[in-house]
């Protein structure tokens, strides 16, 4: 084995260190090397127990059998009272570094790029925060532990087998760095192992959050392809496995075999020493408790050194999110001599996701204060992306965004969204009570204020209907509620934000009559006195509005009234008739 590959495995495990903070470092280092340090204490004092025995057994000295007692009743003291302090020191700081990392990951994924999280499946985010933060866990909890035990205790053992007869010692220590290079050697193969199957168990979340979401589908269309997908996903996953377990069980079958060959050599030269006189029966006795005692940590060494790996492959997922480019501060450029009268305006803009289609291209419009702006256009038109610039997910390639008079550049993304308050076509509404959805908008309201903005989206009477009003819990995405309920909550949850401007994705697409009717009253109160963009995908709801810009394959084709456009008798007209 090279010596760059051990200094590199080294640095690789001490490197999953990097995510617990300094402070809990010392304390987690201590408490493992206190317990660890007692533990071989424990586990060595047994051989040291069989020695006096054994030569009591000889010679017939009582104070060999106090001797004997003594070191137990130490060696139990030391288990039992000192080690577990030390472990709830070492363990408790475990549970904080992962209280951390989970902190961290979370604030990441709140900051990652829009473009990131559109292309990554929630499901691989959700298997890294669960299952790869679990991989981390139990390797600072058991694993490290483990192999700081199984190193301490080997050197001790080592120690003690030279006080006790040197040559015996250096055939053990050779019997280490044997199963050592054995260890490591398979610790490498099952590390590219445990890589594929975390990155199985991430597709397989996303395959079975697919399989959650779309349930109903799933029932209604006898979806067979979806089922078959996770199983062979699972299948793959088995055969990982598998093959793991193959290498694990070659990996302790070398170990045994070398180390049961040294013990069998240790008791027969021991024997022959004991015959010639050279060495006492208790040493003897002692060193076959000392061999034991090694072989089972050489294996319990191999077996987490394997398992460690797991941590590795996962710690890489983990890194990958946490190196992840994030959100700027600002987007935009800072530009004092552009300035508008408009509340919101778009200057020549051009944008793409994707370098070789243009979405948007030099588009133009003025929204001025307290204005409806209505957009419409074909499927795929560019609606929703313009939505999206202003608010900030992604930056544009060309052109100007302008808010109340300023570039967009003048304002951090936090204080961008802080003016808008935006109700998209689904309404999503979080796991938790009614009350709690509708306080996102602020925080800081009181009861009574949640109240009053329920009241004027409409939705307090339907509220006060339900068993438990305002705590009643909504489910999964709102599952408890229907469709038009969940909007006039998403509403509520406007109102209550108060931001001078408005963004509505037309909301009412897939209502009925009447909660149609219930939430455009509601839309109709949010809308009074604010600036307001309403992306329509149905004319009828536009009539009104005080401009209608009508959008074809990312560019404007015509902006005008309702009267205007109709009068023109252009796409606007024909769209309409
Ligand atoms: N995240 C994305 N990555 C790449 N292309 C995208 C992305 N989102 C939208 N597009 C593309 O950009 C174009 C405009 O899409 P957009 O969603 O803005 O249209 P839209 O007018 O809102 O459509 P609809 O009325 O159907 O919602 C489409 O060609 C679409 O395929």
């Amino acid at each position: 084995m090279k010596t760059g590959g051990w200094i590199s495995y080294v640095k690789e495990l001490g490197s999953l260190m990097r995510y617990m903070n300094p402070r809990r470092k010392k304390q987690y280092f201590l408490g493992m090397g206190v317990a660890a340090v007692n533990q071989t204490l424990f586990l060595i004092s047994f051989s040291l127990v069989v020695q006096s025995l054994v030569n009591y057994a000889e010679s017939r000295d009582t104070s060999l059998i106090y001797q004997a007692f003594y070191i137990l009743a130490g060696a139990l003291l030391l288990e039992n009272i000192i080690s577990p302090a030390f472990t709830y020191l070492y363990q408790r700081s475990v549970e904080y570094t992962i209280l951390d990392i989970r902190e961290r990951l979370y604030y990441k994924i709140c900051r990652l790029r829009a473009k990131y999280l559109e292309q990554t499946h929630h499901g691989d985010l959700l298997s890294r925060v669960n299952n790869d933060v679990n991989a981390l866990e139990l390797t600072y909890s058991s694993i490290y532990f483990m192999m700081l035990l199984q190193i301490v205790f080997s050197i001790g053992s080592i120690v003690a087998m030279f006080i006790l007869h040197w040559q015996f010692a250096a055939v053990s220590l050779a019997t280490l760095l044997i199963s050592l290079a054995v260890s490591i050697r398979f610790a490498r193969q099952i590390r590219v192992l445990y890589g594929n199957s975390l990155q199985l168990l991430g597709k397989m979340t996303e395959k079975f959050m697919d399989f959650i979401g779309g349930i109903q589908l799933v029932k209604l269309f006898h979806i067979r392809p979806i089922y078959a997908q996770y199983r062979s996903l699972n299948e793959q996953a088995t055969r990982i496995a598998e093959q793991t377990a193959h290498k694990n069980g070659m990996q302790t079958a070398i170990n045994h075999f070398v180390s049961y060959v040294t013990f069998c050599g240790i008791i027969v030269i021991g024997s022959l020493l004991y015959a010639y006189g050279l060495i006492g029966m208790g040493s003897v006795a002692a060193f076959a408790v000392l061999q034991i005692n090694l072989t089972h940590a050489i294996m319990t060494f191999g077996t987490v050194l394997s398992l460690a790996q797991n941590s590795l492959a996962g710690a890489q997922r983990i890194q990958e999110i946490l190196n992840e480019e994030e959100e700027p501060v600002r987007i935009g450029t800072w530009d004092s001599k552009q300035v508008s009268e408009a509340m919101v305006e778009f200057r020549n803009v051009e944008f793409s996701y994707q370098s070789d289609k243009k979405v948007l291209c030099e588009l133009s419009m003025k929204v001025l204060p307290g204005q409806v702006a209505a957009i419409v256009g074909a499927s795929g038109s560019g609606k929703s992306t313009l939505i999206k610039l202003l608010l900030g997910f992604y930056p544009v390639d060309r052109g100007e965004i302008l808010l109340q008079g300023k570039s967009f550049g003048h304002y951090t993304l936090e204080e961008i969204r802080g003016q808008i308050a935006y109700v998209p076509q689904d309404a999503f509404l979080f796991s938790g009570t009614i009350e709690d959805n509708i306080r996102y908008g602020n925080p800081e309201a009181s009861a009574e204020e949640v109240r009053e903005a329920a009241g004027a989206a409409y939705a307090d009477a339907f509220i006060q209907e339900l068993p438990e009003k305002y705590q009643t819990q909504v489910g999964e995405r709102g599952a408890s509620l229907s469709g038009g309920q969940r909007q006039r909550i998403a509403i509520a949850r406007a109102i209550l934000k108060n931001a001078p401007i408005l963004l509505l994705d037309e909301a009412t697409s897939a209502l009925d009559n009447e909660s149609e009717y219930w939430v455009q009253k509601a839309l109709n109160e949010l809308m009074r006195g604010r600036t307001t963009i309403l992306i329509a995908h149905r004319l009828s709801t536009v009539e009104k509005a005080d401009s209608i810009t009508v959008m074809s394959q990312g560019s404007i084709v015509e902006q005008g009234t309702h009267q205007d456009l109709l009068a023109r008798g252009g796409y606007y007209a024909q769209l309409y008739g």
